[in-house]
């Protein structure tokens, strides 16, 4: 008896080593496939649980001998699925420069599509006669881990392919001029990572009850190691994965009795998933590289028309006819059930619940950009808080009736959405989309799955809403409110503002957003529609029921929504139709199947998925289109820039016609003067990254009613200077006012909002939205302007800027000039006082720059401060009448040319005190 206790941590630690050598084989693959081709392959999990329905399908059914099996299911079906997935899915988005979002989706969809055909192929029952290819101890899978990890780290390191990895890692375009073949890498890449995930799925599935769901969601958790590692180092994903499956194993020895051992049992049973919770949330996961605040970081301004449909114009008709269609057809499909026998009825409870968890992706992910993989969760939270408030489980408080119950439940799970929200202020991308994943998978797995918390949960539905007809009648009534809801919000300032920040969130900051806050209303939101759909949900099947909650459910809807058109409320009611419909009238994982199918055709959709297709342009529009295009062929004046050439071509000196004399200036836009020029000052400010001083104590004036130009070479720190004037980065040291206030400490837009404007090298429009309200959204962010001013105020701007003809127009189909224009069109609409402008003539034809300095010039002389950052010197000395020069992140040279005045203001040297002439070199 002794001797067994004595030897019981080390039977653990042994079976721990098992769990811990799997997750180490998936972390290798993870690891070795992102860092070769660049993607997190989130389809991991969905590899290894086909693999290893395929070796029990081999063994057990078709009885082939174990060592056949093994070498045809792990190294020729499992690699397959990989190299297929490469050349099929993920080399073509990669040519397409396919944004994160829509690789995410495509992994998502492989995802879904494997699980659907699992589901479709061996059922959803779960076996139990997984066979197991290795003995029961862990020292052949750990000696497996021991040669990959040895195996790839020196492939990696001491030969040519390693080398040919790393090139591409770092710069695939380069790697390919340099002759490495690329596409060989990732089709590697991808192999070897399916290889490690069918061998995962291998090892732990004699341990575990087969399904389509279970092994997934297991392996997608071993993506803690992964993450853990930060992508990087395979020492750290094995050593972590080691540590945590003996750590696991350990804690199950420990009995203190009580809710202690409820915990402990919780913890170690979820180990991974909360390891995967905790990195997400404490590691800094920067998987984008230098990670800038600025518009230069590509996840800031990342514009993934996999989510953005063609824009509504705020105001303006509601859509084409194709649209009102739809809509009536959906309304009509809705209100079907009404007439079904009960049974059918019954499933059809479940369309106006899904719709709502589903249009709760649409607020967050479609209209706000922010990636959420764990609604599922909230779902669940809403019908578990209704269950508990219906029941009268909760201390001190009566039972509530159904209804009222399932409102309260919708108040407490809101603010749970800041549980995503807060860590979404600061994630993007993959970093989110790995934390809403892991904040929903511990919500299933410490709430749903304990019985502490769901035993004896009561969902009945008493008195008229028992029957089904009146309790379908109350979810759609809900479901409606909820979309005039949402309508209200697509269209409206909201609106505009959650697009701008979809879009753009760098611009929608330096136009006044406050993105935070944002992010967070979104998230609340999210968690509110999901909670309702989720007690409607639990309402209709009168049970509250883990699974119809789990994570791997969350991910297929995300999938379905994004495929039904992520920013289409009518998408996610269609899309839930659609789930519901093929579940009840087909075999399980139709639906499963259907949406993963589409979701890898998404990139072969219009922007927006299906939704799209409804919002392609009609008849009328498409034979407008082509005329445009005719009379641009031949020659006649380019149509787009027609109306700002009508406007001020007749006072502006072209180039080609420049022997006439120069026009008079035209008058300072009316709606710029309204704020009263001001004086930006900065004093001795330093911004140091890792090693490299990017501003080192500049001290500097913009003056009111003048242009001030900032020049130097690559390098010089001319955009992390403007970086920390606008706030989208704050400095280390030094101060920056506006007039007499200090802004040093205020985030980017509240600077917006008093006046400091910005637009950046990387032009920052929001191409999901139409021209008009690229231009509200700045006019609307400062307070004390009602939504008319705003508008009026675009509208006046939208026609100096000659952009009328294309109000309601995507941004997303303009060219680079008129772009240029319509992001100085957003910085003016929000009436500045002063006006950074980062290389405004970059891109711009000579007809388009003679019109942009026409234009500064008015600005100016309407008392405008203006700093214009740019490297063509003829613009440069055309329009400034002061020039500060930078290198290696000091002001190195401040010139006064004398020949450009503006309107009688004194500009000069930073300290104010107008030195005249050319100046000497000052500062070191
Ligand atoms: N987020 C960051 N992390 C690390 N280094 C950075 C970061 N942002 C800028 N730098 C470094 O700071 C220095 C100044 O860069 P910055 O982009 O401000 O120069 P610039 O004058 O605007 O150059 P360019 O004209 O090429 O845009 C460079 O050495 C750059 O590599």
């Amino acid at each position: 008896m002794h001797a067994q206790l004595a030897s019981l941590p080390l039977d653990l630690a042994q079976a721990g080593l098992t769990v811990g050598a799997a997750a180490a084989l998936s972390g290798i693959g993870l690891v070795v496939c992102y860092r070769a081709t660049g993607v997190l392959n989130l389809a991991q999990g969905a590899i290894a649980m086909i693999t290893a329905y395929a070796v029990r399908q081999t063994v057990v059914v078709w009885h082939w001998p174990k060592a056949l099996a093994v070498a045809v299911c792990l190294l020729v079906f499992a690699p397959a699925i990989g190299w297929t997935l490469d050349a099929v899915v993920f080399r073509p988005l990669q040519r397409r420069s396919a944004g994160p979002v829509a690789t995410l989706v495509a992994c998502l969809g492989v995802f879904v599509l494997l699980v659907g055909a699992a589901f479709l192929l061996w059922g959803p029952t779960p076996l139990a006669d997984a066979p197991s290819l290795l003995p029961s101890t862990p020292w052949a899978v750990l000696a497996v881990v021991g040669v990959l990890a040895v195996g790839v780290a020196v492939v990696g390191r001491w030969t040519p392919f390693g080398t040919q990895v790393r090139a591409v890692v770092d710069n695939r375009r380069l790697a390919e001029l340099a002759g490495v073949d690329a596409d060989r890498v990732s089709s590697v890449g991808w192999a070897f990572g399916a290889f490690t995930a069918g061998l995962t799925g291998a090892v732990l599935a004699p341990g575990l009850r087969l399904d389509p769901y279970g092994l997934p969601l297991l392996v997608m958790e071993t993506m803690a190691v992964a993450v853990i590692a930060q992508l990087r180092s395979l020492t750290v994903a094995v050593g972590s994965a080691l540590a945590l499956g003996v750590l696991q194993s350990e804690l199950t020895q420990f009995h203190p009795g009580g809710w202690q051992q409820s915990l402990l049992q919780a913890v170690g049973a979820n180990l991974f998933a909360l390891a995967l919770l905790v990195a997400v949330l404490v590691l800094p996961l920067d998987f984008t590289g230098r990670g800038r605040g600025d518009g230069t970081d590509p996840e800031r301004r990342a514009y993934h028309p996999v989510l953005t449909g063609r824009p509504i114009a705020s105001g303006g008709a509601a859509g084409s006819g194709r649209n009102s269609a739809v809509r009536l057809g959906c309304a009509v499909l809705l209100l079907l059930p009404f007439a079904f026998r009960a049974d059918d009825l019954r499933s059809a409870l479940q369309v106006p619940a899904l719709a709502l968890v589903l249009l709760s992706i649409t607020v967050v992910t479609g209209y706000g950009g922010q990636v959420s993989l764990g609604q599922a969760g909230y779902a669940g939270l809403g019908a578990l808080f209704t269950g508990l408030l219906a029941g009268g489980q909760v201390a001190g408080l009566p039972a509530f009736p159904p209804v009222v119950a399932l409102l309260c439940a919708v108040v407490l799970a809101a603010p749970l959405g800041l549980l995503v929200g807060w860590p979404a202020i600061r994630r993007r991308g993959l970093a989110l989309a790995l934390t809403t994943f892991a904040v929903g998978t511990a919500i299933n797995r410490l709430v749903f799955q304990q019985p502490a918390a769901t035993t004896g949960v009561v969902l009945d539905r008493t008195g008229m809403l028992g029957q089904d007809r009146f309790f379908y009648g109350v979810e759609l009534a809900l479901l409606a409110a909820a979309l005039l809801l949402v309508r209200a919000l697509r269209r409206g300032r909201l609106g505009r503002a959650l697009g701008a920040m979809r879009d753009h969130e760098a611009g929608a900051a330096a136009a006044g957003v406050d993105v935070p806050r944002l992010k967070l209303l979104a998230f609340v939101l999210g968690a509110a529609l999901a909670a309702l759909g989720g007690g409607l949900m639990g309402l209709g099947g009168q049970a509250f029921d883990p699974n119809a909650f789990d994570p791997v459910l969350g991910l297929i809807w995300f999938a379905a929504v994004v495929v039904f058109g992520a920013d289409s409320a009518v998408g996610a009611v269609l899309a839930a139709a659609t789930l519901v419909g093929l579940d009840a009238g087909t075999v399980a994982g139709v639906s499963t199947a259907v949406v993963g199918a589409l979701a890898l055709l998404l990139g072969r959709l219009p922007p927006g998925g299906l939704a799209g297709l409804t919002r392609l342009p009609g008849r009328e529009a498409r034979a407008r289109d082509a005329a445009h295009r005719a009379a641009a062929e031949q020659g006649a004046e380019p149509v787009r820039l027609t109306p700002l050439g009508r406007r001020l071509a007749a006072r502006v000196p072209l180039p080609a016609q420049a022997a006439t004399p120069p026009a008079p200036t035209p008058a300072a836009p009316p709606m710029v003067a309204r704020r009263e020029g001001e004086r930006l000052t900065a004093h001795n400010l330093t911004k140091r990254f890792q090693g490299v001083t990017a501003v080192d104590g500049v001290t500097l004036a913009v003056p009111p009613g003048r242009i001030t130009a900032l020049t130097g070479p690559n390098g010089a720190g001319k955009s992390t200077l403007f970086d920390c004037l606008s706030g989208a980065q704050r400095a280390d040291s030094g101060q920056v006012l506006l007039g007499g206030k200090d802004l040093t400490r205020l985030p980017e837009h509240a600077r917006a909002r008093l006046g400091l404007a910005r637009t950046f090298q990387q032009i920052a429009v929001f191409p999901g939205l139409t021209v008009a309200d690229n231009l509200r959204v700045g006019a609307e962010q400062s307070a004390g302007r009602t939504a008319r001013e705003s508008a009026a105020d675009a509208d006046r701007l939208l026609d100096l800027l000659g952009l009328s003809d294309l109000r309601d127009q995507a941004a997303a189909e303009l060219p680079t000039g008129t772009l240029r224009l319509v992001e100085l069109g957003r910085a003016l609409a929000a009436q500045p006082a002063v006006l950074l402008l980062d290389e405004p003539g970059a891109g711009l034809d000579r007809r388009e720059t003679a019109l942009l300095v026409e234009l500064l010039r008015s600005l100016a002389d309407g008392g405008l401060a203006l700093l214009l950052v740019e490297h063509d010197r003829e613009l440069v000395d055309e329009l400034a009448s002061g020039v500060h020069v930078m290198r290696t992140g000091r002001t190195e040279f401040h010139a006064r040319l004398e020949h450009r005045g503006g309107a009688g203001h004194q500009g000069g040297h930073p300290d104010g005190a107008g030195h005249p002439g050319r100046e000497a070199p000052h500062g070191a």
